[in-house]
């Protein structure tokens, strides 16, 4: 026997009433003339409105550009209908009611939207404010690399990681100096790794990559509206995130000297204010600086600030050039052609007369520009071998050069330049006997006269 059986007409109308009234959405019913038969406790909460403004009147007067009249004339029921009243928002579902084929009223359900409107609004502020942070936290680097990642073995570059490494133990501010590629941020991530602070953030900064009136708001943050264009929330400063770890400012050198000021500050005061805040903040960080700049010599023009210079010069590291490093270039060399090949699973090798070009070059974008060489060349061989011909036009160009001017008399530079034009022929027409025949009747010369210039065992 179900519910309905053992309810008589009475019970049951008063116990729909009942469940009307305990709704979550709003409920209105009216007759088929539009009258207002019976609305709920959250109808009129939603609305704003009491039960006799509305109870038993014309739901066309009381509520002018209702739309359930139309709904109970035309029978047709309407879902999601978005309404607003002051500043409220809300939900329409409205049915007619019909009792044997013929309308009897109308049915009106509301849901308020004004809450998730509100929420709505918070998710995407919410979300804004990520999108900030994941742009600043873009910046901060879990630091990748220890000590042990470092390829060496000149005294000169075996020094200056045994410094780092003292200098990693204690806590003390560290200025890396050295050429662009020298390896200063490698160092820096490796300092950080080895110290007490490993497992707080590495947060590094390219002063010269961000614009002078930008690194400030960079570095210290600011509150929402401290100037125009500030972020909603405002923006935590890189200080800030590198709370209990280690700042890494590259090229410090192009750090305008207001902001030298202030960093100053920073160190002396372990404490940072964003900007448009009043409060401070209590920081602990270990700033390692990096510079391809002579800072002394800046310092000497006036163009550092002297008191910053001690304070981030307490452990001083000099990274030599590659090109002083001259028993690491092929080491390092074989470590980037490795590096490929189990990259891009195939074996390169390098070459000797290409080993002879690296030793010859002088490399002034040091490290990067010799393991750049190498991800050039693994990208052209078609073989396994990296050849002269492999490699970027700058470093060929100054090698020809180096050859041009070492190239000797007059009879041993022909010779070269006839070696040169043969062994060209032969890559491009093959290095075998029969390669060998093709070059000789190009060059109008007998194979024998082919062995001889290319062994230079001839007379001009
Ligand atoms: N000793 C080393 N062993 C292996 N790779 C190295 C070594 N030193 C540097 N590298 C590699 O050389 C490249 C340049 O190094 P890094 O970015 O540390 O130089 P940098 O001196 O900080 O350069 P810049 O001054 O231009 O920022 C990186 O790819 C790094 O991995």
């Amino acid at each position: 026997m179900t519910a309905k059986n053992i309810l008589d007409a009475a019970s049951l109308a008063k116990w729909s009433i009942d469940i009307f009234d305990s709704l979550n959405e709003g409920l209105l019913i009216a007759d088929k003339d539009g009258i207002v038969q019976y609305v709920n406790d959250q109808y009129l909460r939603i609305i704003g409105k009491k039960a006799d403004e509305i109870l038993f009147r014309k739901l066309a007067e009381v509520r002018p550009g209702a739309i359930l009249p139309t709904v109970i004339k035309t029978g047709q029921g309407m879902n999601g209908v978005y309404r607003t009243d002051g500043k409220v928002e809300y939900i329409v579902d409205m049915s007619p009611i019909i009792v044997a084929g013929e309308i009897i009223g109308g049915v009106s359900i509301i849901r308020d939207i004004t809450e998730v409107q509100k929420l709505s609004a918070e998710l995407s502020r919410a979300q804004n404010r990520l999108r900030d942070l994941q742009g600043t936290v873009k910046e901060i680097l879990s630091a990748r690399y220890t000590f042990d990642d470092l390829v060496y073995n000149n005294a000169e570059f075996r020094a200056c990681v045994t410094l780092a490494e003292r200098a990693a133990v204690s806590d003390a501010n560290i200025l890396l100096q050295g050429e662009s590629g020298t390896g200063k941020e490698l160092i820096a991530q490796g300092i950080h790794n080895a110290s007490a602070r490993k497992h707080r953030p590495f947060v590094a900064i390219n002063c010269a990559a961000v614009p002078v009136n930008l690194l400030e708001s960079e570095l210290f943050g600011y509150t929402e509206g401290a100037f125009t264009g500030t972020k909603k929330g405002g923006k935590p400063g890189l200080l800030h995130l590198a709370d209990g770890g280690t700042l890494f400012l590259d090229e410090i050198g192009d750090m305008g000297n207001d902001l030298q000021a202030k960093l100053l500050r920073v160190l002396q005061e372990k404490r940072v204010r964003r900007v448009g805040e009043l409060e401070e903040k209590e920081v602990d960080i270990r700033i390692i600086c990096a510079t391809h700049q002579d800072l002394e010599l800046m310092v000497e023009k006036k163009n550092f600030r002297e008191d910053l210079y001690y304070r981030i010069n307490v452990f001083q590291i000099n990274l030599p050039p590659l090109r002083r490093r001259q028993e690491d270039i092929p080491l390092l060399a074989h470590h980037f052609a490795d590096s490929r090949s189990s990259a891009q699973k195939k074996v390169f090798k390098i070459s000797a007369e290409v080993e002879k070009i690296f030793l010859a070059y002088d490399w002034p974008g040091n490290i990067r520009e010799l393991r750049n060489a190498i991800e050039f060349a693994c990208n052209v061989v078609t073989g396994d071998e990296i050849l002269p011909e492999h490699l970027p036009r700058r470093i060929l160009a100054q090698s020809d050069l180096d050859r041009f001017l070492a190239g000797g008399t007059l009879a041993q530079r022909v010779k070269e330049f006839e070696r040169q034009n043969i062994l060209q022929l032969l890559r491009i027409h093959g290095d075998n006997t029969a390669g060998k025949k093709k070059v000789a009747a190009i060059l109008g010369i007998s194979i024998a006269s082919l062995y001889r210039r290319l062994q230079g065992t001839y007379h001009l």
